[in-house]
């Protein structure tokens, strides 16, 4: 039998997935590395960690799954979106990666918008926002000229993994849509931004499709991480769009939710109209030619987590999750707002932090803990609603990441969200989708469609209870007013915090 290897490059680790070709998952392993956060709103990781840590895996996966390494025929790569990693011509990272959900951009958000006006939107379907590629970019020129003028190209995180592995410079569509330098619809590196903001095209690597063969891995990684130079590898794509893949969000009306470290609200879109609210996402997907609209909050699974570590770390995420049902619908009263480290759909605003509101005597830690959970879901409903608004009837959602392994919250989810939430057998997430981008790449099957009919294995459904469904709605409704009731207030804070 042969085997693929799916790796997902996430914020909070990297985990390989071993798929054999009947479907089967033979081995996976994860690894975590740190996140740095050098100064308030400011996100890192340093890639070699991400290397290093990649390579541990794989020598595990292998080992637990005892496979023999010339029978894993391909690999490909699932990664955390819009990481910032410059390479000087050497091909020398140059700084820490900057993260996706680092908000140190607000005023290269704003130069690119007045620079560029309604063009921005136009060629690349997407505002400036702070988590984007481009903003980061230009903060480099700014604060670090020397950085940038040593750097000769720029990668995505995933890409960076697999330019270790394979010594090839390039990116993918579904990646590359999250820089804000792309031509989406065109599908090629945007000279009209590049020029209006003085930045050299010759910074943009070579663009492929993500089930494109770019290679095999050379003997230097190979050795380092037990794998053998004969196996192919294939580009990948962002995690959402592997995310969506791996649940099988491939054709139109199909919607995913996500929750990792982030929270994502995804569905298909097969054509390039294009005529989604502006608060969401439009990106191309990991399947050629084809697209999705997307809205996310910040810091989803990264609130629980966050949560967690702060005030109960020594117990499981099961044990912690185990006793919310213990608690009413609506946490008694508590809300919570996920916005500790500010927001993107629909508040797109850095300055903007978290709130638990309706404090009252009688709550206890299992409250809290429910209102996490509840503010969580309360946040990526809104995304629902904006997706729904544009004529998605969305009465099913597919539930992947940390979020969809507690069977509570996916009932939540189905309740909050009004719609049935299906969970898949295995929660594998993104790591999935990158198997099967390799599956396919190697001619395993005839199309993407395929490969999901043999390699997903959907599990349990859960469905909206019409009298927990309303009593939501309620707390819906309040939820939504907190963002605009402490805006203020949490720019005053700011300032007061900056001045301290
Ligand atoms: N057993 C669990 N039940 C519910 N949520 C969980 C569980 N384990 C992890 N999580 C949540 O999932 C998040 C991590 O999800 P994951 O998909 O692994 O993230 P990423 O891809 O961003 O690294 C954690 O921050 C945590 O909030
Ligand atoms: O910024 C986005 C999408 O636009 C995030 O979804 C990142 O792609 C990080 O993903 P996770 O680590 O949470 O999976």
């Amino acid at each position: 039998m042969c085997y693929v290897l799916g790796i997902d490059l996430g914020t909070s680790g990297v985990k390989v997935l071993a798929v054999r070709q009947d479907g089967e998952v033979v081995g996976e392993a994860t690894r975590e590395y740190p996140l740095l956060q050098p100064h308030l709103g400011y996100n890192e990781q340093d890639p070699e960690d991400w290397v290093q840590q990649t390579y541990l895996a794989i020598e595990e996966v292998i080992e637990k799954a005892d496979i023999d390494v010339a029978h894993i025929q391909g690999i490909s790569y699932s990664g955390q979106m819009h990481g910032l990693v410059l390479l000087d011509d050497q091909g020398n990272v140059i700084r820490n990666a900057i993260l996706w959900n680092d908000t140190r951009t607000s005023q290269e958000c704003k130069d690119i918008e007045e620079k560029l006006g309604e063009e921005l939107y136009e060629i690349t379907k997407n505002p400036a926002l702070e988590g984007f590629t481009l903003p980061k970019l230009l903060w480099v020129k700014r604060h670090e000229p020397d950085h940038y003028n040593r750097a000769t190209t720029f990668l995505l995180p995933k890409d960076y993994l697999r330019y270790r592995m394979t010594g090839k410079l390039q990116m993918e569509y579904s990646d590359a849509a999250g820089t804000l330098l792309l031509d989406v619809v065109n599908k090629q590196w945007s000279q009209i931004i590049c020029e209006v903001l003085g930045i050299s095209v010759d910074l943009c690597p070579e663009l492929v499709e993500s089930h494109h063969c770019v290679g095999n891995i050379t003997e230097e990684a190979a050795k380092k991480c037990g794998l053998s130079s004969s196996t192919l590898v294939f580009a990948g794509g962002a995690d959402n769009a592997c995310g969506a893949i791996g649940a099988g969000v491939l054709s139109s009306g199909k919607t995913l939710c996500s929750i990792g470290t982030s929270g994502v609200m995804l569905s298909y879109e097969e054509h390039d109209k294009c005529q989604h609210n502006e608060a969401v996402h439009y990106f191309n997907h990991g399947k050629q030619d084809a697209f999705y609209v997307m809205g996310v909050t910040l810091a989803a699974g990264y609130s629980l987590s966050w949560f967690k570590d702060t005030f109960a770390a020594d117990v499981t995420y099961e044990s912690l999750l185990a006793k919310i049902n213990q608690v009413p619908i609506g946490s008694d009263g508590l809300l919570f707002t996920p916005y500790i480290v500010g927001e993107r759909t629909p508040h797109a605003d850095s300055t903007i932090r978290g709130s638990f509101i309706g404090m009252d005597a009688s709550h206890t830690f299992n409250h809290f803990t429910r209102a996490v959970v509840e503010g969580i879901t309360f946040s990526l409903r809104e995304a629902l609603d904006i997706l729904r608004e544009s004529n998605l009837e969305i009465n099913h959602i597919y539930s992947i990441g940390g979020g969809a392994k507690n069977n509570t919250w996916l009932q939540i989810q189905a309740n909050i969200f009004d719609a049935t939430v299906q969970k898949l057998e295995n929660e594998h997430g993104p790591s999935l989708g990158a198997a099967i981008l390799a599956s396919y790449g190697l001619g395993w099957f005839n199309s993407l469609e395929e490969s999901v009919n043999t390699f997903v294995v959907y599990g349990e459904t859960f469905y909206p209870q019409r009298i927990k469904v309303d009593q939501y709605e309620r707390f819906y409704r309040t939820f939504k007013r907190i963002y605009s009731d402490t805006k203020a207030v949490n720019e005053e804070i700011k300032t007061i915090r900056d001045d301290c």
